[in-house]
C-alpha cells in the first residue's frame, strides 16, 4: 500500500509572513494525527493547503499517491471546516442532500448517518437558526458522507458541550477502528489525549512529532499533612515545587523522581491526602515548546 499522505517541501506565504516552511511530513499507515499549535501558526493553512483551498507556493502535497489537485480525492477525502461554509437560509436537510447527491450516495445510506450521528430532529430547520454544537454536528455529518478514508478535522470540539464532545470522541474511535486516518487539530489538549496518542506540533512553520520533543516531566497538586518535610526532600532531589499552603504544594516530577518520593512518604509514614495531575504530559510539553520560546516567536 502506498502512503495515505506525503507532504515534501511545503511553502507558504500569505504576502510576506511565512506560515509553512519547507515543511516535510508522511502519513504512511493508518493513523488517528492530532494537529496542536497556538492561535494563528498555521493549523488551518496546512489543512486547507492539503484539501488544495489554500495554494501552496513551493512543495508538493501527495493524498493516496495522487497529487492532492486531483479531484477524484473529492471521494476518498472529507475535510470538517469551520462553519462559514455552511449557508444560513438553506436547512441542514439541503446541504446534507447536495453533498449526497454529488457523492453518487443513496438517500438510505444519509438517513442511516443521520440516525448515527442523533441529528434528525434539526435538519429540517434553516441553519441561521443553528447553535455552535448543531452547525457542528452538521459539518461532521457533511464530512462523512462519503466514508472517507482520510479525514481532515479543523477544531470539531469548538462550540460543544460535554455531552457532544463524548459522542464525537466516540465517533472518532469508531471511525479509527474502522481504518480511517484523521489529522484533527484541536486546542483541546485534555480531549485530544482522549483520542490519539499521535501528536506533532507545528512550530515555526514545520511540524515536529511529540516523540522529538518528549519530555520526562508531569505537574501534580499534592495534597498531604507533612508539606515543609516533603519540600525538603523533593529540594534534595532537585523537584521544583511551589508552595500552596500548609497542607498542599505543586511540583514537577519526572516519572523516577515521583517514584522516589512515593517511596520517601511511605518509609516516614508520611499519608498523601491528595495526588492529582495538574498538567498532563503534553500540556507540559506545548508550554515547554511554546511558551519558553514565545517571546523570540511573537517579537513585535
Ligand atoms: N487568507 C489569508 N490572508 C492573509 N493571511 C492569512 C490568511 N489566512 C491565514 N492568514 C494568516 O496566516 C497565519 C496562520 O493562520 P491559520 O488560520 O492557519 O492559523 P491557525 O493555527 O489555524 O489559527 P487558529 O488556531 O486561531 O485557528 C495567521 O497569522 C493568519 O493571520
Amino acid at each position: 500500500m502506498g502512503k495515505i499522505l506525503e507532504i515534501k517541501g511545503v511553502t507558504k506565504y500569505f504576502c510576506e509572513q511565512q506560515v509553512l516552511d519547507e515543511l516535510d511530513f508522511s502519513l504512511d499507515e493508518p493513523k488517528v494525527l492530532a494537529l496542536v499549535a497556538p492561535n494563528g501558526t498555521g493549523k488551518t493553512t496546512l489543512l486547507n493547503s492539503i484539501a488544495n483551498i489554500d495554494q501552496i507556493d513551493e512543495g508538493t502535497i501527495r493524498v493516496f499517491d495522487q497529487p492532492h489537485t486531483d479531484y477524484q480525492l473529492f471521494y476518498k477525502m472529507s475535510y470538517l471546516q469551520d462553519s462559514s461554509i455552511l449557508y444560513g437560509h438553506l436547512t441542514g436537510w439541503d446541504h446534507l442532500e447536495f453533498v449526497r447527491k454529488e457523492q453518487g450516495k443513496s438517500k438510505e445510506e444519509l438517513q442511516q448517518l443521520i440516525l448515527d450521528l442523533d441529528i434528525g430532529t434539526y435538519m429540517k430547520k434553516k441553519v441561521k437558526h443553528y447553535s455552535l454544537g448543531m452547525k457542528q454536528h452538521l459539518l461532521l455529518a457533511i464530512a462523512l458522507i462519503n466514508q472517507p478514508a482520510l479525514l481532515l478535522m479543523d477544531e470539531p470540539l469548538n462550540g460543544l458541550d460535554p455531552d457532544s464532545i463524548i459522542k464525537v470522541r466516540t465517533i472518532i474511535r469508531s471511525l479509527a477502528s474502522k481504518g480511517v486516518s484523521m489529522i484533527i487539530s484541536s486546542h483541546n489538549l485534555d480531549e485530544i489525549e482522549k483520542v490519539t496518542d499521535n501528536v506533532v506540533f507545528l512550530y515555526e512553520g514545520k511540524l515536529i512529532e511529540k516523540e522529538e520533543v518528549m519530555i520526562d516531566a508531569i505537574e501534580y497538586t499534592i495534597v498531604l499533612k507533612e508539606v515543609e518535610k516533603a519540600l525538603s526532600f523533593l529540594s534534595r532531589i532537585d523537584v521544583t515545587c511551589t508552595k500552596l499552603s500548609d497542607y498542599k504544594f505543586v511540583g514537577t516530577f519526572s516519572k523516577q523522581q515521583f517514584s522516589v518520593f512515593r517511596s520517601f512518604c511511605k518509609e516516614q509514614e508520611i499519608e498523601l491526602f491528595d495526588c492529582q495531575v495538574t498538567h498532563g504530559q503534553l500540556e507540559t510539553i506545548y508550554f515547554n515548546l511554546y511558551e519558553k520560546n514565545s517571546e523570540a516567536q511573537y517579537d513585535i
